[in-house]
This record gives structure tokens, sequence and C-alpha cells, in this order.
């Protein structure tokens, strides 16, 4: 067809308003003016300027007031993306890197990955063209491993500090380092950039509820930026008295919502998965006894371990005439708009993660929320339209809450942090320049385990080649480690699988009702050796059945078939595909690294004896009374009951968990000859333990 003809043919056709061209500008002309009406909008000017001014700026602004998703956009059209630079955007949490990148890129009218995109681990989404990079604190200082000037980026703003993940509070000093580092080569060219000019670094920090006086004062004296007003307001109320069971008050508040509100989705703060569902079927039951047309509420949920397709489930609309009330854990607390969100309802407690150096144990506890994550509970409301917060406690006891959450890098596990700046050049982590010091005998912990991992040398240095290998793997340093090992006792196949199968959440469905039937349909699988060998039997004979039907070539009916074969077994379909998504990523990253990918095929002693060797520090022996004491911290400890080992107990495990909920319990776990451990880790077990 000649060109003049096509031209005419599209000239002469009648414009029809819901054509998607003619929707497509309508929507285009709605986002602009959203765009106009966010409180941050006016500030444009004046911010460009404080960021030309000044090369760390500390911005604190309402929730909502167009933060996220406004100023990288500023920043663009003020040129910081000139030459190939880029900005980046850092997160506590994957879910906020991925919708906010979606939005940003609706807004600026390009698809995800060209102008704007995101990167989180095991998916990556940028491009050569991307400027504008949304991604989680995590994934930045694993890229500062291969590029430690951060060479690309003219600047990096680190969104929702307040939160001090430990990722956060790394880079608050990583970058510190690297802006000094930079403004000294001052525009000269570096070896190691791949011959890219390094222009000074602007440093942003950012939050809604941050005590902006803390981060100035680190930064020594850096100016502060305050963005006034919010778009839409949120009317906040309390209980009257303190609420004996939160979840029976949330309970009663959403379908009080329900039944006297205006129409409007509630979005309802609660502590964990178990609750979360509890609380949702309590919904439908309570629903089934209402008049027909009073049914119309559409309980949602969304939780870290649901996998990343289930969470976005909540942000598509209710269908017409449906109220969605989206039951959350504090994954949905900062930076995200849920669309519709009008009503919120806080329980006012949040469950926290504490490690215990010591007992090298985790624990999980339910606590009060501190008042920065009340304030931004509320602030998920009043995005798209005036809102209300209902919190599930008295005003005063708001007052007594503490201003913020305790950093997590004064309650995790550091190893993998230390590993990291061992890795970046840092040496002396006891003298790191940390916003909030972790306690030094946690830190001499983490460099004691990373000692006898083999990640480092008697004098504390990186070791050469392990300790480099480690850090470069996205992985834990005992998984890494794991991996090393794997490749000497040539089974590095199995343990990609189980390494894999270990980062996913839930890899089996019980639903309530069926919970017989899918025990008996899944026996095929379990080993008695423990559940890393079943875990191994359900990916390989997903493999196989895949194999055998390799002549489906669409990736469609291949996950199809693979769906289909899941539920037969009562396996959860979407950790299984995640779980093979990052099989596939670390198998990547292993083979670049240099190791070949074999297999011990079916020679399981040798592959349990690899689990013993990689793993040693995480045994546990039984007692007389049937418990368990876990050899290094000697702590007692039980099976958890959905391990495939509960009843079988054997004498000597190997445990990929150790957590404290109702009781200490290991999980996850593979049965081992208690002399293995004194053979295959002769530097920590002597013969006679
Ligand atoms: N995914 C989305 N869908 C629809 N509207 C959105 C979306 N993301 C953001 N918005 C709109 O843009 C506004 C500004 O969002 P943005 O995340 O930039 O605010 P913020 O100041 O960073 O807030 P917070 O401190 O809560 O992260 C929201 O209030 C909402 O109206």
């Amino acid at each position: 067809m000649a060109q003049g003809e096509l031209k005419s043919s599209v000239l002469n056709r009648k414009r029809n308003p819901k054509s998607p061209v003619a929707s497509r500008s309508s929507k285009r002309q709605k986002i602009a003016e959203h765009r106009k009406s966010l409180p941050i909008a006016s500030e444009e000017e004046r911010l460009i300027e404080a960021v030309q001014k000044n090369d760390i700026l500390i911005i604190v602004g309402e929730t909502g007031s167009g933060k996220t998703t406004q100023l990288p956009q500023f920043l663009f059209n003020a040129g910081f993306c000139r030459e190939g630079k880029m900005v980046g955007i850092t997160q506590p949490r994957r879910i906020a890197a991925l919708t906010i990148a979606k939005r940003v890129a609706e807004e600026c009218d390009v698809r995800l990955g060209q102008k704007v995109g995101y990167s989180v681990r095991f998916d990556d989404t940028t491009s050569s063209s991307t400027r504008l990079k949304y991604m989680t604190d995590g994934f930045l200082l694993r890229e500062a491993l291969v590029d430690r000037l951060l060479s690309r980026y003219s600047v990096i703003i680190i969104d929702e500090a307040h939160e001090r993940t430990v990722h956060t509070d790394v880079l608050l000093a990583l970058l510190k380092k690297v802006q000094r580092e930079r403004s000294e080569i001052g525009g000269g060219v570096l070896r190691g950039c791949q011959g890219r000019k390094v222009s000074p670094l602007k440093l942003i920090i950012m939050s809604a509820s941050l005590d902006a006086r803390v981060f100035c004062d680190y930064y020594g004296g850096a100016k502060d930026f305050r963005v006034e007003g919010r778009q839409f307001d949120v009317d906040i109320f309390y209980t009257v008295h303190p609420e004996t069971d939160y979840v029976d008050a949330a309970l009663n508040t959403i379908f009080q919502i329900h039944s006297e509100e205006e129409e409007g989705d509630i979005l309802v703060f609660l502590t964990g998965q178990e609750e979360i569902e509890s609380v949702e079927r309590l919904v439908q039951e309570k629903l089934k006894h209402l008049p027909e047309d009073e049914r119309k509420l559409l309980p949602l949920a969304i939780f870290s371990a649901l996998p990343s397709e289930q969470q976005m489930r909540v942000f598509a609309p209710a269908p017409i005439g449906f109220r969605k009330v989206v039951l959350a854990t504090n994954i949905a607390e900062t930076s995200i708009t849920i669309p519709g969100i009008r009503y919120v309802v806080d329980s006012g407690v949040v469950k926290a993660r504490t490690y215990d150096p010591n007992k090298g144990m985790e624990t999980l506890d339910v606590v009060p929320v501190s008042k920065a994550q009340a304030i931004q509970r509320s602030g998920r409301a009043g995005r798209d339209g005036y809102g209300k917060s209902f919190h599930l406690y008295p005003e005063r006891d708001f007052w007594k809450l503490e201003d913020s959450t305790k950093p997590e890098i004064k309650r995790c596990n550091l190893s993998n942090v230390i590993l990291q700046l061992k890795a970046l050049g840092i040496d002396d982590i006891l003298g790191f320049d940390f916003i909030d010091k972790p306690s030094r005998s946690a830190i001499v912990k983490a460099l004691a385990e990373l000692h006898l991992l083999g990640a480092l040398t008697d004098d504390c240095k990186l070791a050469k080649p392990a300790g480099e290998q480690m850090a470069r793997l996205p992985l834990e340093p005992v998984y890494s480690r794991a991996l090393i090992l794997a490749n000497q006792f040539n089974c590095l196949e199995e343990m990609l699988i189980i390494v894999a199968m270990l980062s996913v959440e839930s890899i089996f469905y019980d639903p309530r009702q069926k919970r017989e039937e899918a025990r008996t349909s899944r026996n095929h699988f379990v080993s008695v050796e423990g559940d890393h060998l079943t875990y191994l039997s359900v990916y390989r004979e997903l493999d196989e059945f895949l194999e055998e039907r390799k002549a489906e070539k669409s990736e469609a009916k291949v996950e199809k078939i693979m769906r289909k074969w899941c539920k037969v077994n009562f396996v959860n379909s979407r950790s299984l595909k995640h779980a093979r998504d990052i099989y596939r990523q670390i198998r990547g990253n292993v083979e670049q690294m240099g190791f070949n990918v074999s297999s011990c095929g079916n020679d399981m002693l040798e592959y349990r004896r690899c689990i013993a060797a990689s793993f040693f520090l995480k045994a546990a022996q039984r007692q007389m009374d049937g418990t368990y004491r876990a050899l290094e911290s000697g702590e007692i400890v039980h099976i958890h009951p959905s391990s495939v080992l509960f009843r079988s107990k054997p004498e000597c495990v190997i445990f990929d968990e150790l957590m404290q909920t109702s009781q200490k319990y290991i999980n996850n776990l593979t049965r081992i000859d208690p002399l293995w451990l004194a053979e295959l880790a002769p530097h920590h077990y002597k013969t006679e333990e």
C-alpha cells in the first residue's frame, strides 16, 4: 500500500470518542491535570534551584504531595539526565519500586523499561534508554559492587528514609563517601567506569515523616526543604477506649464503613499472612448473613509472601458496584498508592522481626507501630479524593507511641551487609560512619560467622576468591557458600534448585477444606531424608513433566500446563514459577563466575553431605525428651509441624530456619549423620562433640 493511501485512510476514519486513540488522549489530559494539582507542582522551580545549589538536600513533605512520582520528572526536565546520566530512586520495598515506576511511565506516556524503569532482585526492566530508575535500596547497594562510584547516576534519591531499613542505612553512609570521592575527581574520566565522565553526585533524602534534623546533622548541616500541603484531606478517628481484640475491632470497623460511609475502598493494616487470611474468611462468612444488595464487598489480600502477580491484584479497580477491602501487612504502608482507597483502618500493631546474634535466632513479635508508621498508614488514604483514617486505639495512646521504628541495622543479621562492605573495600567495619551504629557484639558475631564460612581471611580481609564470589551472588552468604561447595561436591545443579526453592515462600498450597486430600496427593514427593529433598523432587518432577511436553512451544501453553500440574499436586504454582525464575538467574550468575553446573543425579548421599558441609552452623541434635538442641547456640527447639520430618524425628538434622513464634521452631530440614559435622567442618566441630 502506498504511504499516501494509508495516511488518508487514517485521516478519513471517523473519530470515535471511545476509540483507543481518544481514550488515551483523555487519559493523558487527566494525568496532566492531576500532576498540576499536586502540592509539589508549584514548587518545581524552587526545588530544582535547591538541588542545583546543594549537593545534599533533605526533603520532607506530606504523604501524597507528589515527592516520589514528580521530583524525578522535574530533575529530568531540568537536564539532570543529559549525556546518558540517570536519576536513581530507592524504595525499601519491591512492590513500591514496581508500582511507582509503572505510574511514572504512564505519566510520561512511555513504555515501562524505556525512559522509566525499575530494578529489583530477580526482576530488572531497565534498558540502555532508562533515565529514571526506581529500585530497591538493596539493588543499588549491589550495583555499587560493580560500579563503586555509581557513575551512571547524576542524582540519587533515597526515598522513605524514615523506614531505616538496613540497606538504606548502609547507603546513607556509602553515598556520603561516594559523593566525596566523586567531587574530588571533579568531572574527570575515571578508569573502571567504562570511560564515563564522573560528575559530582547530588544526593536527596526524602520522607513524609522524617525527623529531618537527624539527617541534616549526619550530613554536616545539610539543607532541608519542606513541601507544604497535601492534595486531599484525611480525617483521623480514634477509638474512645483501648480495644481488647484488634482483629475483632477491625472486622467491625470494616462493616461499619461498608454500611455507613459513602463509596470508596478500604485498606486495613494487620500483622501477617495468617491473620489476613483469617480476616478474609471472617469477612466472607459475615457477608453471607447480609441481604443480597449489601454483599458487594470484595476482600483482597496483600502480604510479602504472596507472589508479585497476586500482590498486583489489589491495584485493579473493584468490579462496578463493589467495594474493595484490601487486607495488608505493612508492605502497603509507605510509598504506594492503591487507587480507590478512601478509608484506612489501622490496627495499631505490626509484626517486627528481631535477630539475636548470640542465639542465631529470629523472633517475630507483634508490637505497637511507631508514630511515623501510623502517619504513613493514614497517608494511604486521601490520594485520589478526601479520606478517613480509623485508628483502633485511643488518641492518648497515639501520643505514647515511639516517634519512629528502631533502625533495622540494630536488629538484623549483619553478615550480608558486612560482606558487601568488605567487597566495597571498606575494611574497618567497627569504625564505619553508620548513622546509627549496630552493637559491637553484633558486628563481631557477623565477622566471626563470615570467617567460619570462608568469606574472610584470619585477619578479617575479604578471602579470594571465595569471599569475592560470595559477595557477587545476590544471596545470603550462607547460600552463596553452599553453591561454591556444591561445585566441589558435583551437585551444583541440585543446590541451585534448593536455594531457589528456599528463596520463595509457601511452596505447597493447603486449602483448609482439603488439607487431607492435599497431603495424600503430595505424598509421592516426600523424601524420608527431609524437606530439602522433598522440594528437589517437586522441582524435578515438574521439569520432567514439562520436558515430556516440550512440543508445546508457546510460553502461554507451557504455563497453562504447569498451572494444571500444580493444581493437581497442591503445589503453589506462582511460588514454583518464581523459584524457576530465580533458578535461571542464579544459574546465570554462577556460570558467569566460570562454574560448570554438574549434577549428582540420584546420589543423594553426596548431596546430603554437601548440605551438612554448607550449613554446619545450622545443625540440631535430638535430645532424650524428643526436643532438639541447636548445636551453635545451645537453644532448645522443636521441629515445625509442617516439616516432613515432624513425625520421624531423626537423630541429627540441618535446618534452614530457626524462628520463635509460639515456640522455638526449626524448619526446612535434612537428616544428616552427626559424624559428618566433624568430618566436613573440622574447623568448627571437634570429633568428641
Ligand atoms: N499508581 C498510581 N495510580 C494512581 N494515582 C497515583 C499512583 N501513584 C501515585 N498516584 C497519585 O500521585 C499522588 C502523589 O504520589 P507520590 O507517590 O508521588 O506522593 P508522595 O509525596 O511520594 O507520597 P508518599 O510520601 O506517601 O510516598 C498520589 O497521591 C496519587 O494521587
